[in-house]
Parts: C-alpha cells; sequence; structure tokens
C-alpha cells in the first residue's frame, strides 16, 4: 500500500508543482487570468488522469482519506468525504466569511475529482451484474411500449428500485446530487414497503414504477429534457416515484364521504395526494434515507416545492384546469412555467397505460377494476351513492 501512494504521490508532482507556480503568481500578483484558466484547466485533466489510472487499482476509501488529507485539503472537505463514503460520523461545520482562498480552490479541484470517482466506484459496487432478464427489460427503458410487469417478474417484484436506480445513474444524477448508495437503496426499499402497505391491486409500487418511467420517456422522446436543469429532473422523477406513495387503495371522495383520518388531517382538499408527499417527505427526515443529504438549502427548497406542485397535480380533480391553463399559455404564446409544464408532464404519465399497447392497458385495467370493486365492497351497505 505505502509503495501505491508513493507512486501515486510521484505522479501528482507536475499537477501540483504546476498549482504552486500558479498560487506564486497569486501571491506576487502577477496575475494573467486567461493563463491561469487555462493551467487550471490543463491541472484538472492530470489530475483527473492520476485519480482514474488510480481507481483500476484497489486502494481502500479510508486510505485515500488518508492521503487527501495529507495533501492538505480543508478540514470540511475530509469531513463530508468521511461521512460520505464512510462510517465516520461528520463534524459540525464551523462557518467562516473568509472568501475562499486559491489554495481551497486547488483542493476543491482535487476533491471533487475525488467525489466523482469515488462515487463511480461506489455504485459500481453496488450493483453487480443484473439478471439477464433485467438487463434485456432495461434495454426498451426508452420506448413508450416498456414493459414494466416484466421487469417487475425480473427483477423479483423490486421494479421500482430498479428502475429508479436505472434512470438516476443514467442521467448522472447520484454523482451530480452526491447521493449516498446506503441511503438510496434504504430509502427505495421504504418507498416499495410504503407502496405495498395496502396491497393494491393498481396503485402499487409497479404503477409508480411504470409512471416514473412513461415521464421518462416523455422527458427525452420531447427533448425537453434538454431544456430542464439537473434539478428539475431529478425533482420530476422523484415526484413520479413517490406520487401515489402508501395510496390508500380508495378515492379521496371515498375519504371525504367516510371522514377518514386523512380527510380530517387535510381538511378534504387533494387528500391522498397530501399524504403521498407528506409521508414520502417523512422518510428524508431519517438521515439513512435522506438521499437529498449532500443538497444545498437553495436546492432543497426548489426541488421540495417542484414536487409538491407535481404530485398535489396528480389530482384529478385538477385535470381541466390544467389542460385549459395549458391551452391557453400555447394560444397566446405566452411563456411557459417549468413547473406548470412538469405537473402536466407527470399527470399525462399518470393516465397514460390507455395509450399503451393493448397487453399494458388490458392488465392495468383490470387491475383498477378489481380496486374500485373493493372499495365497493368496503363501503356497503351505508356509503354506496359516491363510489
Ligand atoms: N376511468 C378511468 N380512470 C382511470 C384510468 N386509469 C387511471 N384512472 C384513474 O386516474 C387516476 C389518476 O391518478 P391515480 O393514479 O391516483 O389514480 C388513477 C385512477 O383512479 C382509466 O383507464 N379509466
Ligand atoms: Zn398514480
Amino acid at each position: 500500500m505505502a509503495e501505491l501512494v508513493r507512486i501515486r504521490k510521484k505522479r501528482l508532482q507536475i499537477p501540483i508543482s504546476r498549482l504552486r507556480s500558479m498560487l506564486k503568481q497569486l501571491e506576487e500578483k502577477d496575475v494573467d487570468f486567461e493563463e491561469i484558466k487555462k493551467n487550471l484547466d490543463f491541472t484538472a485533466s492530470l489530475l483527473e488522469a492520476v485519480y482514474l489510472d488510480g481507481s483500476r487499482q484497489c486502494l481502500e476509501s479510508e486510505d485515500d482519506l488518508q492521503q487527501l488529507q495529507s495533501d492538505g485539503v480543508p478540514s470540511e472537505v475530509t469531513d463530508w468525504l468521511a461521512s460520505t463514503f464512510t462510517q465516520r460520523v461528520r463534524r459540525p461545520v464551523r462557518r467562516s466569511d473568509e472568501k475562499p482562498k486559491f489554495r481551497s480552490i486547488v483542493h476543491a479541484v482535487q476533491a471533487g475529482i475525488f467525489v466523482e470517482r469515488m462515487f463511480k466506484r461506489a455504485y459500481t459496487a453496488a450493483m453487480p451484474d443484473q439478471p439477464a432478464e433485467v438487463v434485456k427489460c432495461l434495454r426498451d427503458v426508452d420506448r413508450w411500449s416498456f414493459d414494466v410487469f416484466a421487469l417487475n417478474a425480473a427483477s423479483s417484484d423490486h421494479a421500482l428500485q430498479t428502475l429508479f436506480f436505472e434512470l438516476i445513474t443514467r442521467y448522472e444524477l447520484n454523482s451530480r446530487f452526491k447521493i449516498p448508495i446506503s441511503c438510496l437503496t434504504e430509502f427505495l426499499s421504504a418507498v416499495e414497503r410504503g407502496y405495498c402497505k395496502h396491497n393494491n391491486p393498481y396503485h402499487s409500487h409497479v404503477h409508480a414504477a411504470d409512471v416514473t418511467q412513461t415521464l421518462h420517456c416523455l422527458l427525452l422522446r420531447s427533448g425537453l429534457v434538454h431544456w430542464l436543469t439537473e434539478l428539475e429532473v431529478m425533482a420530476a422523477l422523484f415526484a413520479a416515484a413517490i406520487h401515489d406513495y402508501e395510496h390508500t387503495g380508495t378515492t379521496n371522495n371515498f375519504h371525504i364521504h367516510t371522514k377518514s383520518e386523512f380527510a380530517l388531517i387535510y381538511n378534504d382538499r387533494s387528500v391522498q395526494e397530501s399524504h403521498h408527499l407528506s409521508a414520502a417527505f417523512r422518510l428524508l427526515q431519517n438521515d439513512q434515507m435522506n438521499i437529498f443529504i449532500n443538497l444545498t438549502r437553495e436546492e432543497w427548497m426548489e426541488l421540495r416545492s417542484l414536487v409538491i406542485e407535481m404530485v398535489l397535480s396528480t389530482d384529478m380533480s385538477s385535470h381541466l384546469l390544467q389542460v385549459k391553463a395549458m391551452k391557453s399559455c400555447l394560444q397566446q404564446q405566452e411563456r411557459i412555467d417549468k413547473s406548470k409544464a412538469l405537473s402536466l408532464l407527470l399527470h399525462t404519465a399518470d393516465i397514460s397505460h390507455p395509450s399503451k399497447p393493448w397487453v399494458l392497458h388490458s392488465r392495468w385495467t383490470k387491475a383498477l377494476m378489481e380496486e374500485f370493486f373493493r372499495q365497493r365492497g368496503r363501503a356497503w351497505p351505508t356509503l354506496l351513492s359516491f363510489v
């Protein structure tokens, strides 16, 4: 191990001496910004090459961390790396009003490359070879005719976990938002359990997987994905995955007329949708499941607000209003609000199965009919009029 560290240190000599010479220029105020920019870019490429090469060697994460430490990375950065990639607990963050120093920028570049590499390694390790059947199903993930039932069978009843994992790694959102792998697996397992709570024939985690895949297909095929930021894509996929979390298998009307606990909590307004949101966000309160633990406060606030708007708009009672608003927006060639567009897309994906191949549509219809009949049974004999 000492030998490996020695070799890597030797390879780092060129970028390190370049950085030192830039530092000297800055200290002497002999600064040509264009030159510095070019040098930084070149140095980052060198560092990247050294690290990517190193990633082929089997270094333990603790050793990597130690090496970063010895190169003088600020303690906040190593603390964060340690708490994200190892079992070490994070120390409280100290606030500082100081402007970032050049050395800190260099360290940030260094740490950034390190983080990307660690995420790639963690995710590759956590995704051992998928069964051939799963790989085969996922080949069609960009298609409208994607068979979510086949994926569910191939993944041993884990369609939602498998699909969400696939999509966020494809969009590279896991490394962009530094989603800890353990949080993601814990969170997705909990979400699937929530969907199974009421054993619904239709509103199951397979429906959530179907809506998530359909939304991805809409974003991709329409080209809208290029209009959105990574945060908006993350919010959209997350909203789709949780949009019916802990669905009770009954309608909002059923809740209102039976004066259910949820109807009382949410004052008869978008009763189920409010619960899906609240219960899913509650999962994130648990640090072991908080997949957004590394978002900045601003990113978190924006994501939360987008997800809330999107999931509330899956309430069927807002259908006509949404369609009318979008029509008038298009007719008057007004600027389209991104959150409104995303909400309408999620709602579209939610009711899309009649436009899918017959084998899929007929299966969804049978499941939904069965769920409606179960609800009728629950309401019998006193409350038949509203179901
Ligand atoms: N009438 C009818 N309703 C549907 C159909 N597919 C889905 N829905 C309903 O539309 C709702 C959309 O939101 P949900 O997924 O919560 O629940 C869905 C079902 O209640 C369909 O084919 N016909
Ligand atoms: Zn739904």
